[in-house]
């Protein structure tokens, strides 16, 4: 008997890597103007080649320009433009930009069938440390994009970052807080539990999450969580092929988003599909595609993206 472990085909379109903060543990960032944002012409011509695959989702992942910045309104109008784009060559728009106004999150609604963002952690002692110049990581105003999404329907991803200085109690927190904002909207489609990796760029090294803790993690993040948000792991930043399989035993169930390179992580290329298929089979996994919206919001959403959704739930089920 097999048993289903889902992951989403994706690209990561970046509209800009320039961004306000600087979080110590980053590899994406540049400092604000010294990069030119995506246009709709080059995203064009990095997304054709994909239409007619099987890549249903795109990434919106992008750094961050300050919301009091007379920029800000032109950086969100891009984000706009370019999920548009997205809808209309066919594919599927999950964006995750930082921190959002309620109007703006509003705006971005409209061309979205999924948004996210990273709790991180909750605990202000982060504020002193990997945080002390990032104010979009400020944890209320993070907890707050969970309630605002909640608000108005918005199918979501959130997670956590392991290994920046929490300790096993401050997890056990944010989990909580998760926990807390969903029983109030029920608008938490999955949580990402994701290891701190070092990469080439970070301003400060740092030495990476220990990998054979996240078992133990997911385990008590399963009793934690309600049953029906649905577990992620990176398998990229899993390099042992035996702690993956131990994740997945202990109730990880999504590996999220898998692309030809990881933005967050440039320096972890993903397993070949082939290669990772033949891993979980060996333990009676079967990995299969998914949508970067669960079916049980698909009504959560305006008709137009409802019909674009429902072209892929038959070009996935066909294939299953
Ligand atoms: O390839 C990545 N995808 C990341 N994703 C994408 C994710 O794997 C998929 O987009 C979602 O599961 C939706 O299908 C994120 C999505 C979020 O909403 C919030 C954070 C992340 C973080 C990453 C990431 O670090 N690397
Ligand atoms: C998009 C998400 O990527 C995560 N993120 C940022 N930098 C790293 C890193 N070096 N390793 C792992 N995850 C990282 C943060 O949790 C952010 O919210
Ligand atoms: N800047 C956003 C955040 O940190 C998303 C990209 S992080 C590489 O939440
Ligand atoms: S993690 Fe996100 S918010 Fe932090 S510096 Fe990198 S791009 Fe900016």
């Amino acid at each position: 008997m097999y048993h289903s472990i889902t992951y989403s085909s994706a690209y990561t379109l970046v509209p800009t890597y320039e961004c306000f903060n600087r979080c110590t543990y980053c590899n994406f960032r540049v400092n604000p103007l010294q990069d030119s944002w995506l246009t709709l012409t080059q995203a064009e011509q990095i997304l054709q080649p994909f239409q007619g695959t099987n890549l249903c989702e795109i990434l919106i992942l992008s750094g961050e320009v300050h919301p009091q910045s007379p920029r800000r309104k032109s950086w969100l109008q891009r984000i706009y433009d370019l999920c548009e784009l997205t809808l209309s060559m066919g594919f599927l728009p999950h964006t995750n930009v930082g921190p959002l106004s309620f109007i703006e999150m509003e705006k971005l609604k409209e061309v979205n069938v999924s948004m996210g963002l990273m709790l991180e952690q909750i605990t202000p002692k982060l504020l002193t440390t990997v945080h002390r110049h990032a104010p979009s990581k400020i944890p209320e105003i993070r907890l707050q994009q969970l309630d605002f999404a909640g608000q108005l329907k918005i199918p979501f991803t959130t997670g956590i970052l392991l290994g920046i200085g929490e300790n096993n109690q401050d997890c056990w927190d944010t989990l909580d807080a998760i926990t807390h904002s969903h029983q109030q909207w029920g608008h938490i489609q999955e949580v990402i539990l994701q290891p701190y990796c070092p990469g080439q760029k970070q301003s400060l090294i740092m030495a990476g999450f220990n990998i054979s803790q996240l078992p133990k993690i997911i385990a008590k993040a399963r009793t934690i969580l309600p049953d029906t948000i649905s577990l992620q792991i990176p398998p990229n930043l899993i390099s042992d092929p035996y702690c993956l399989l131990d994740c997945l035993a202990a109730g990880a169930r999504d590996l999220g988003g898998i692309s030809p390179k990881d933005e967050v992580n440039p320096d972890y290329p993903h397993l070949i599909y082939s290669k990772l298929s033949a891993l979980l089979s060996s333990s009676q996994w079967q990995l299969i595609p998914r949508l970067p919206i669960y079916p049980s919001y698909d009504n959560w959403l305006s008709v137009p993206l409802q019909n674009a959704v429902k072209k892929w739930r038959k070009i996935i089920n066909y294939k299953l």
